[in-house]
Formats: structure tokens, C-alpha cells, sequence
């Protein structure tokens, strides 16, 4: 069994315990519930930001523990003043040291879109996602049954959340594009062997129609691979790793954000 298999059990189990323990009704009635959904694709797209989507990670299993110490307010409040476009948090606890309670607390501190990254496999999960504060949901392609994806997606739809798909092939994408869905993030790590390589993201970015936005997902750690990315037509840059594995990953944001930015304004200038 692959790690992937083993999350996807374990979690189906924790949904139908949660999902008896705390009803529904109990969760839409979370200040949250209603509160306005800040678009993730506008502000990923927006040109005045990086569209880096900057993540709050504790450990996972490709790398164990990557940041024992980090708090989720310092870390949240520090990504957005270096400039990140988005939030991305973690809120699975078994596999990646997550918890709501993290999201919760950096929807408290941040007006800007956050993600919560997790593994959803049914309707209650995002129902869930929308009493603690997030704007959008992950959808993983290789976790989930392509009509089963798409009715996911419709559904986080209609309750206002965005929705990001993430697919690591071409085969993925065929199957589970549909207009649930509002950006396409391309996994350059494979959550099967956890081998990652960018060119998996340059591979499948001419597949990707115009009207999604394109992210690109783990193993950045170099502005070079992010111009080649933008280059290739991504918008949008998923980093945790490279961040969170430092003793201040607010300020690994700043620096590297701020390389970012010169480095296209040289781009700018030679072209
Ligand atoms: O820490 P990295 O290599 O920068 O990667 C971030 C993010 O892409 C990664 O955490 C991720 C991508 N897809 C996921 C699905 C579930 C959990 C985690 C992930």
C-alpha cells in the first residue's frame, strides 16, 4: 500500500468518526459560515502580487519533521507582510502535524485567501472547511474517483468556496476537469513515491485550458524555477518546505519574495 492509500483509509475512517461525532448543523452555525469568501484565484492572478501561495506545514511524510516550533500566527501574519498572495494551511493532524485549530487561528489574524490543504474525500470535509474560515479547498485527482471529484467541486461551488484541483499527469487532468473547478495546481511531487520534479508542472502546462488558473505545487526552493514556471504560464506557486524548514519562515518568505520580484524586473528590462 502506498503512503497515499494509507492517508486516504485512515482519513475515511476520521470523516465517519468526526462526521458522528459533530453534526453538520452544528458546524454551519461557526461565525465563519457565513462570512464572505476571499477569492484565491484573484489574488494569485492579481499582477501587483507574487502569487506565491506560502504554506504552514509542520512535518509530512516525505521529510518527518520540518518545523517543530513554528506558530501558526508569527508564521501567517509574516507570509502575507513578505508578500505572498494566499495562505496555505495544513490541517490534517495523523500525516502532517495540522490541525483546524491552525487555520482557524490564521483566518483570525489575515484578511486574504487561505487553503486549506487536506485530504477530502466527502461533502462533510468541506462543510467543515467553511466553518473554520477557509476560502478554498484542495482536491486531489489521484485521491478521488473523477465523478466523485467533479460532485465534490460542484458542491464546495455552491457553498461559495474556490476550489483547486491538483493532478500530477495528463490522464488525471482529462478525467477530473470540469468547471467546479477553479485553478489547476500540478504536483510536482508524485504523493505516490514522493519523487518531485518541476518538469512535470512544464510538461503539463500547455494541457491546462486558459480559463484556469495554473498553480505550481512543491519542491520550489529557487526563484529560477519560478520565472521558468511564470514563462511556462503559471500564476500561481505553491511553497511550504523551503519556508517552513527554517528557524523563521516569515523571513525565508521575505527574502525569497523579494528575489522574486527583482528577478523579474531584470526579466522585464532584457526583454
Ligand atoms: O513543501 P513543498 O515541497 O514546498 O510543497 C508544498 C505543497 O505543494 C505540498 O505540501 C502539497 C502538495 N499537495 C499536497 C497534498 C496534500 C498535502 C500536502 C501537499
Amino acid at each position: 500500500m502506498n503512503i497515499l492509500d494509507k492517508i486516504i483509509e485512515f482519513k475515511a475512517r476520521e470523516v465517519a468518526e468526526k462526521s458522528s461525532l459533530v453534526p453538520t448543523k452544528l458546524l454551519e452555525r461557526s461565525i465563519f459560515f457565513d462570512s464572505e469568501v476571499v477569492s484565491l484565484r484573484q489574488y494569485v492572478t492579481d499582477p501587483e502580487k507574487s502569487g506565491i501561495i506560502a504554506e504552514f506545514k509542520r512535518k509530512s511524510p516525505s521529510k518527518g519533521l520540518i518545523n517543530g516550533s513554528a506558530k501558526p500566527e508569527k508564521v501567517s501574519i509574516g507570509y502575507m507582510q513578505a508578500g505572498a498572495s494566499a495562505l496555505s494551511i495544513l490541517t490534517d493532524q495523523e500525516f502532517f502535524g495540522g490541525s483546524n485549530d491552525d487555520l482557524k487561528t490564521a483566518r483570525r489574524f489575515n484578511f486574504c485567501p487561505i487553503l486549506r490543504k487536506d485530504f477530502v474525500l466527502e461533502e462533510y470535509q468541506i462543510i467543515e472547511a467553511k466553518s473554520i474560515g477557509a476560502d478554498a479547498i484542495l482536491l486531489i485527482a489521484a485521491a478521488l474517483e473523477p465523478q466523485k471529484l467533479k460532485s465534490l467541486a460542484y458542491f464546495a461551488k455552491s457553498l461559495g468556496l474556490e476550489v483547486l484541483m491538483e493532478v500530477h499527469d495528463a490522464d488525471e487532468l482529462d478525467s477530473c476537469l470540469c468547471d467546479g473547478v477553479d485553478l489547476v495546481g500540478v504536483n510536482n511531487r508524485n504523493l505516490k513515491t514522493f519523487e518531485v520534479d518541476i518538469q512535470t508542472s512544464i510538461d503539463l502546462a500547455s494541457s491546462i485550458p486558459d480559463s484556469f488558473v495554473k498553480v505550481s505545487e512543491s519542491g520550489l526552493s529557487k526563484v529560477d524555477s519560478l520565472i521558468t514556471l511564470k514563462n511556462a504560464g503559471f500564476e500561481g506557486y505553491l511553497i511550504g518546505e523551503n519556508f517552513m524548514k527554517t528557524s523563521r519562515p516569515e523571513q525565508a518568505a521575505y527574502t525569497f519574495i523579494k528575489d522574486f520580484r527583482e528577478a523579474l524586473a531584470k526579466e522585464k528590462v532584457n526583454s
